[in-house]
């Protein structure tokens, strides 16, 4: 067994994070947030908000969208991410499964699983048998269907098949975007209970999702994106007692909890200049002055 890395070696750093899609659309602003070694930290926010761009710069496809990293930077452990080199990002254990379940449908489960950990370089057969076997254990409903072509999986096999090969590359840090998406209620209740394993394997997860019901039960930590900020910060059990994700996020008509006595800074505020940050049982709130205020219900 390989010697296990210090903590502060296998965790995410996001500093002060600005990412821009061509010349003028800021998709993300001062964004920082970390993601300790062994931990699940979600991501919740309306659509638009900018989550999806987040895993981008981490995994290093923003480039292939013309995104690109304006300020601020993103470290796993001592290595830096440029927003730019997918294979950096998997080299140094960090590995995304994309929205939509993308698999190459003419492929073989088995042909599809072998693509993972291609930027890995040549590794050792016992290796990809060891890795290989870690997802059909997770997954024996793709050990079955080894050599059927992948198109012909339904919905939530492929989406176990897109999380399989994503293994394929031992990440320490998988980044998962929308995974329940478009699942029939079992199957997303199988893939939350595929995320708990892989995560009590040691594998870190960075989890973003509309079922915010699934990923606050599933999270150590959670943030609230909006408008390419984070405005809510904390324990995912106590952000998901507050009011504003509780009416926003968990479909909830609220009162004010027991446990939530702070104002809230809401889904609605937008813009500014200067932040003021408050916390309040575990949560931070961050609020920009100056702003205006519109309605901006979650997706
Ligand atoms: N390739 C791109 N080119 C230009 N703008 C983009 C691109 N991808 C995303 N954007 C814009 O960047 C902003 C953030 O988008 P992003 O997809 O990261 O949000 P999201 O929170 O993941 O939303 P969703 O849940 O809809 O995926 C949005 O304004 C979006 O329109």
């Amino acid at each position: 067994m390989p010697e296990a890395p210090p903590d502060e070696e296998a965790a995410l750093y996001v500093e002060g994070l600005d990412v821009t899609y061509g010349r003028a659309l800021s998709a993300l602003r001062s964004v920082s947030l970390t993601v300790p070694h062994g931990a699940v930290v979600t991501l919740l926010g309306p659509n638009g908000a900018g989550k999806t761009t987040l895993l981008r710069a981490v995994s290093g496809t923003l480039r292939l969208h013309r995104g690109a990293i304006t300020a601020g930077r993103i470290r796993y452990g001592a290595t830096e991410l440029d927003g730019r080199d997918p294979v950096a990002a998997v080299r140094a254990g960090v590995v995304q499964v994309p929205e939509g379940r993308r698999v190459f449908a003419g492929l073989t489960v088995d042909e599809n699983l072998r693509t993972g950990g291609l930027g890995l370089g040549r590794r050792r057969p016992a290796q990809i048998t060891e890795a290989r076997d870690r997802v059909f254990s997770l997954f024996p409903r793709l050990a079955e269907r080894t050599g059927q072509a992948a198109g012909l999986l339904s919905g939530g096999e492929q989406q176990m098949l897109a999380i399989g090969r994503a293994l394929m590359a031992a990440p320490r840090l998988l980044l998962l975007d929308e995974p329940s998406l478009g699942l029939a209620p079992q199957m997303v209740y199988r893939i939350a209970e595929v995320i708990r394993e892989i995560n009590a394997q040691g594998t870190a997860v960075l989890l973003v999702e509309q079922n915010a019901g699934m990923a606050l039960s599933l999270a150590d930590t959670a943030h609230v994106l909006e408008v390419g900020e984070v405005r809510l910060s904390g324990p995912a059990d106590e952000l998901a007692r507050t009011d504003a994700v509780r009416r926003l996020y968990l479909g909830e008509t609220t009162e004010t909890t027991e446990t939530t006595e702070e104002t809230e800074t809401t889904a609605t505020t937008q813009t500014t200049e200067t932040t003021a940050t408050a916390e309040t049982s575990g949560v931070t709130h961050t609020s920009r002055t100056t702003g205006t205020t519109e309605g901006q219900g979650a997706a």
